[in-house]
């Protein structure tokens, strides 16, 4: 039984507090991956502490010996690496089982594999068409040099392309059909290549790398935004709160930079000070457009629950990718914003919260279904509510294992529970 925490903050809703975030694991999964395709001629700096890194650190440092015969390579709930390995370990001339958490076994990979094995690659399924666990045979020599791919299921396996692209035969030329959903991150993706070496051209839905190789580079790693997002929402449901996250970039390459501009309207200012950023608690504002998530999908739980919490009936778009993350994100913020008596309606893929019957309990235990994002958007509710219980609060070890600790710096109680064993 995974053990849960609850999460408590007494006396007056006033937070001063330095807070140093762990690296972006998104840069830091790119930079070492791009390190490792390098040949050592790249280096990452400042990697992130989250699990999904560690996990591919460790991958890749075991890939550096050969190994004959099957390698089982399992990169648990970490998304972009079994997004990034399956196009990397395209390229080793080994044969692969590559697999992941029961959860990874329903997370979509068809639209990734059906490009690669149009170029060349050797892949099968061992369980579910479409799905992992991957049987790879590599050593891809890629006579082809054109993909066709959907962008609008995840930019991942847009990515996972772009990284292995200039150490094709011919390079790649990826066609992007039927628009594209998470576009800051393959910015990211060409901008860290760009860092490397490896320069990309791209007119309409047409991107280019050609055959070439990466230049001497040091990658260093910025702070996660999305993980600051969580610092955002405190801001804003602190009656006052000066909070200073260290070393966040004015220029990022991160899209979930941009929680700075959609907390101004819940109440929140951003200043570039010396040595990173400082977030300020002030009032909100009426918001009558509706906000779109698509390029930042990640802050999707924060700001929905942040909103939810300050009884404000904002309506999102570009919640269809969330379905396909750590778990249905649409369907969990739906039942445990129900316990503060909040509804979250789809209609026509625009999302509507109902803050009509919103209260607060003096107790609510909020389930995370082994997603960190859920754990991490419901916890600063512990401002409003007198006891927030987070089930399995390990969770957040994804990407962000010091969140709780961090809590504790800025006054939160944190006190792990014995949790009841359910036969
Ligand atoms: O490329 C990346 O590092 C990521 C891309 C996004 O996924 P999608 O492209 O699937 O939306 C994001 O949700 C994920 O946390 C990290
Ligand atoms: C969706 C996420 O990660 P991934 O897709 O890499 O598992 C996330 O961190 O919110």
């Amino acid at each position: 039984m995974k053990p849960n925490a609850v999460i408590s903050f007494t006396g007056p809703k006033d937070i001063q507090a330095g807070i140093s975030l762990t690296g972006s694991k998104s840069e830091s999964n790119r930079a070492l991956v791009i390190a490792a395709l390098s040949g050592g001629v790249v280096k990452a700096e400042n990697l992130s502490d989250a699990a999904d890194t560690v996990t591919l650190q460790r991958i890749l440092k075991e890939l550096e010996t050969p190994a004959a015969g099957l390698r089982t390579v399992n990169v648990g709930h970490a998304g972009t690496a079994m997004r990034f390995l399956t196009a990397y370990l395209s390229t080793i001339h080994e044969e692969f089982l590559l697999t992941g958490s029961s959860r990874m076994q329903e997370r979509p990979i068809g639209i990734l594999v059906d490009a690669l094995k149009s170029i060349g690659a050797n892949i099968s399924y061992t369980k579910n068409d479409g799905y992992p666990p991957l049987h790879i045979k590599g050593g891809l020599n890629a006579p082809s040099a054109e993909v066709f791919i959907k962008g609008n299921v995840s930019s991942q396996y847009l990515s996972a392309l772009l990284i292995i692209a200039s150490s094709l035969t011919n390079g790649l030329t990826l066609h992007i059909e039927g628009g594209l959903t998470s576009r800051p991150y393959l910015e990211m993706t060409l901008d860290m290549l760009a860092a490397a070496g490896i320069s990309h051209t791209w007119t309409a839905d047409t991107i280019r790398i050609e055959k070439q190789n990466h230049q001497p580079a040091t990658l260093t790693v910025e702070p996660d935004w999305s993980a600051a997002s969580y610092w955002y929402s405190i801001a804003s449901l602190a009656d006052n709160a000066v909070i200073n996250l260290s070393n966040l970039r004015q220029e990022s390459l991160q899209g979930d930079s941009q929680i700075q501009e959609l907390m101004i309207d819940l109440g929140v200012r951003t200043a570039h000070i010396q040595g990173g950023i400082s977030l300020k608690s002030g009032t909100s504002q009426q918001i009558d457009q509706i906000i779109d998530l698509k390029n930042c999908p990640d802050l999707a739980q924060t700001i929905i629950v942040c909103a939810a919490a300050k009884g404000l009936n904002l309506a999102f778009t570009g919640l269809e990718t969330l379905k396909i993350k750590e778990t249905n994100r649409v369907l969990a913020l739906q039942q445990e914003l129900a316990k503060i008596g909040v509804l979250l309606k789809e209609e026509q893929e625009i999302y509507t919260l109902d803050c009509s019957q919103l209260a607060f309990p003096e107790k609510v235990t909020f389930c995370t279904y082994d997603d960190h994002r859920m754990a991490m958007a419901f916890a600063p509710l512990s401002l409003l509510i007198k006891e927030v219980e987070i089930e399995d609060y390990h969770v957040v070890e994804k990407s962000y294992p010091d969140f709780w600790k961090d809590l504790e710096i800025a006054g939160f109680t944190v006190k792990e529970v014995e949790t009841l064993i359910h036969s």
